[in-house]
């Protein structure tokens, strides 16, 4: 594979499907940190020089890509011997091109791997020492360091103690080559920031169809600009910089020394917030719309269809997404609490206990926007991140949603209101079903029920933990 630095890849040798596993590698080097911080590379350089590798072990070791430069430098062909002696900069060479780091060991499968409750929850199975559910890991694997990085991958990786798995994350071609996501999180950002991320840690410039695309439509002057003379790039550039200014704002009303006193304060403020991150969403929406001839031409360049074309470019903005779900899921809160109060003061006053079905409706209308704004967030990451960390989190959260309203609907009927509002949400039934294939997109095809099961129950214990 000339054009791909280190000139080798992983290609599949039969077709595949989303959760096939493709391989598992054992670690070459490993390091952990406690409390979910990543290790320092110094430390699995430490580590590295420490173990006492046996010849064939150095070996794999040097056949391991160090970057152009390293390479080049000592006229090294990868794979050449093991008698050679792994300087300190090759070494960080080949631990930059290869480690693969996490902040905390993936929320669900880290669950999923304590003891069942019958064993001492401190107990690994077989009388080991306490199990960590949350630890960050850093290591080194052989033939996962093997997978080229796409932007728009189609294999995803997990570790598992300290063994390296890797799944098919789509339809994989036999002969396609398989590719990961280096990048995490940072893979949800525009095009010109991934492109600077890759060429600083791993020295390459990306050319996977999503970025090809996105160079070609981003180049493209907008026409919706009031200058005239920005180009899509920077005009989406002034629209996600107004999002961050609005994430210190969001900070503020929830919990900044100026918060408004009172829910009703609270829910006016976020109002006037939400409307703003909606113009401001519709606004990089037209910009992420390219002309008809654009569309063809970047379609018939990118091998793309127009809905899968669609998605990448909007994934630029994926911010945008994220933040109106969470300022709409912000909202509602704020609306269940000053309900809820409201309903407190009445059955104070001896009033009517039933909070009023206006009060109850704009509740509902507010819960079925936060659900709507997490559904087309889900829509990109499913796209641009299939079976990653993030895309378990979001099919499960939406899952969480579409049971609390379920749950508000019975017990409105309950109280003898209707809500027309609910209706708007995925159905419960269709959200588990959905996190279920993502479960096993990510974790494996032929996972018993029973497994997808405790894995989903780790899921949710993880999303009541993290706030995103
Ligand atoms: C973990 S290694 C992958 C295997 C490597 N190609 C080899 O032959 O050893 C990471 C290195 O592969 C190269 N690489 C990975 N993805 C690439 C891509 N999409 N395009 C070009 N080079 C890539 C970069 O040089 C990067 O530092």
């Amino acid at each position: 594979m000339p054009a791909r630095g280190g000139g080798r890849g992983v290609c599949a040798t039969a077709t595949l499907a989303a959760g096939d596993l493709v391989l598992v590698s054992r670690p070459m080097a490993y390091v952990t940190s406690e409390f979910g911080t990543l290790p320092d590379v110094e430390e699995l350089v430490a580590s590295t020089k420490c173990s006492d590798l046996c010849a064939n072990q150095r070996a794999l070791l040097l056949d391991l890509h160090a970057g152009d430069d390293i390479a080049q430098e000592d006229g090294d062909v990868p794979g050449s011997g093991a008698t050679e002696v792994v300087t300190e900069e090759r070494l960080y060479g080949i631990i930059g091109c290869n480690s693969f780091g996490e902040e905390f060991t993936d929320f669900a499968s880290s669950l999923a791997r304590a003891p069942p409750p019958e064993r001492s929850p401190q107990q690994q199975p077989g009388g080991g020492g306490p199990v960590q559910v949350q630890v960050g890991h850093l290591g080194l694997w052989h033939s996962f360091s093997m997978l080229n990085h796409s932007c728009c991958p189609n294999a995803v990786n997990y570790v598992v103690g300290d063994s390296m798995c890797v799944f098919a994350a789509g339809h994989v071609e036999q002969g396609s080559e398989l590719l990961i996501n280096y990048l995490g999180a940072a893979s949800l950002r525009p095009v010109e920031e991934r492109q600077a991320g890759l060429a600083e840690a791993y020295a390459f410039s990306c050319g996977c169809p999503r970025c090809s695309l996105e160079l070609l439509h981003g180049c493209s002057s907008s026409s919706n600009s009031s200058a005239g003379s920005m180009s899509v790039s920077e005009e989406l550039q002034v629209l996600l910089g107004r999002c961050t200014d609005r994430a210190a704002e969001l900070q503020d009303i929830l919990a900044g020394p100026s918060a408004p006193p009172t829910p009703g304060d609270q829910l006016a403020a976020l109002t006037e917030l939400c409307e703003q991150a909606a113009a401001d969403l519709a606004a990089a929406e037209a910009l992420m719309t390219p002309a008809p001839q654009l569309m063809m031409q970047l379609m018939q360049t990118q091998q793309a269809g127009p809905g899968q074309a669609m998605l990448w470019l909007r994934a630029a903005a994926y911010e945008m997404y994220s933040q109106r779900t969470a300022i709409a899921e912000a909202a509602a809160r704020c609306m269940e609490a000053a309900e809820a109060q409201g309903a407190a003061a009445a059955e104070a006053t001896e009033a009517a206990a039933v909070p009023s079905s206006g009060a109850a409706e704009l509740t509902e209308r507010l819960w079925a926007a936060a659900a709507g704004a997490l559904e087309s967030q889900l829509g990109l990451v499913a796209a641009v991140a299939p079976h990653s960390d993030l895309h378990l989190f979001l099919a499960t959260k939406a899952l969480a949603l579409a049971q609390a309203a379920e749950g508000r609907a019975r017990a409105r009927e309950g109280a003898g209101q209707q809500s027309a509002a609910a209706e708007q949400v995925v159905g419960s039934e269709a959200a588990l079903a959905r996190c279920c294939a993502v479960v096993r997109g990510r974790y494996g095809r032929q996972l018993s029920d029973g497994t997808v099961q405790r894995l989903l129950e780790g899921a949710a214990v993880g999303l009541s933990q993290v706030a995103v």
